[in-house]
């Protein structure tokens, strides 16, 4: 694997945590989703957030990453106020797979490409170091005989495997995932498990909401579970117990199914991916 998507955090203990959040609260029509949530994320580490559904968990990731505004509270990235960050070249966000947004049709190859654009210099054509930092992500997820096939005649676990190969592609140290794992077949989770292995091995920040941990078990160092938007543990994962530790357990969960057929819009087409940020 090359060295590109190597993390620089992760080998020098005095860097700044990747992510601070201090009494982080958001509200909605007045109603607290987040509410007091303080947090640091050392840089180099892989963790996960859990948590209900409706606790706020992608609520959070939208707060650090500034999608979202806070009422009250300070969210920090490498140390450097949200307000005041530039270096957004360094994160690689994974949204939530698939939604009904207007993108265009394309190939595996310029969804992956896609990533770099904040990366590139204004204006400028993609290098040749470009190319092979697009064939190399392409790589890491294991989809480099795909690259010219349209991103609709693959699978909802393909191309959730686009989405992270566009992250890695602009060369980030800092990932946030928001639910990679959802909706996705096992032969695709162990794909994606080992993508995400990889990144914590060298050194890379990995931020993931999950439903639960599953292939990625081993590769989770900390786990913070949230409920009705406050932090209720914290620390090493806590191993499923009762009714979730059931062989076969399903989480109500309001994704996809993974078997279910491509998603279609009212006139039958296929819902397209959608590819944020590719301005
Ligand atoms: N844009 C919004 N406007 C109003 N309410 C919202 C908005 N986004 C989220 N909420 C509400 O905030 C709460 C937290 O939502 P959030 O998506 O952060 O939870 P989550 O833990 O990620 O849930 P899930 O596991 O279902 O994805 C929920 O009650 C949700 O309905």
């Amino acid at each position: 694997m090359s060295a590109q998507f190597t993390g620089t955090g992760g080998q020098n203990p005095d860097a700044r945590p990747a992510f601070q959040a201090v009494d982080a609260t958001v509200a909605y029509d007045g109603t607290p989703v987040l509410d007091g949530v303080s947090l640091d994320v050392p840089a180099g580490q892989t963790l996960a957030v859990l948590g209900p559904n409706g606790s706020g968990k992608s609520t959070l990731m939208r707060a650090v990453l500034g999608i979202v505004p806070l009422n009250a509270g300070e969210i920090l990235l490498h140390g450097t106020p949200l307000r005041r960050f530039r270096d957004w070249r360094r994160i690689g966000y994974v949204p939530q797979r698939l939604t009904a947004g207007g993108a265009v049709p394309a190939t595996v190859r310029e969804i992956v490409a896609s990533g770099q654009v904040a990366a590139r210099r204004r204006l400028s054509l993609p290098s040749r170091k470009d190319r092979q930092a697009v064939d190399e992500a392409l790589q890491a997820v294991g989809l480099e005989d795909r690259s010219d096939d349209s991103v609709r005649e693959l699978s909802g676990g393909q191309q959730q495997r686009v989405l992270i190969a566009r992250a890695l592609a602009g060369r980030p140290d800092t990932f946030v995932m928001d639910e990679p794992m959802a909706g996705v077949d096992a032969e695709n989770q162990q794909a994606l498990a080992a993508t995400i292995t990889m990144l914590g091995e060298q050194g890379s920040t990995v931020v993931l909401v999950l439903h639960e941990l599953g292939p990625l078990e081993h590769v989770i160092q900390r786990a913070v579970s949230l409920d009705q938007g406050r932090i209720v543990h914290d620390g090493v994962p806590l191993r499923p117990t009762g009714e979730c530790a059931r062989p076969g357990h399903e989480h109500q969960h309001p994704h996809p199914d993974p078997n279910a057929p491509a998603p279609r819009d009212a006139n039958g087409e296929i819902i397209r991916l959608e590819v944020p940020g590719s301005d």
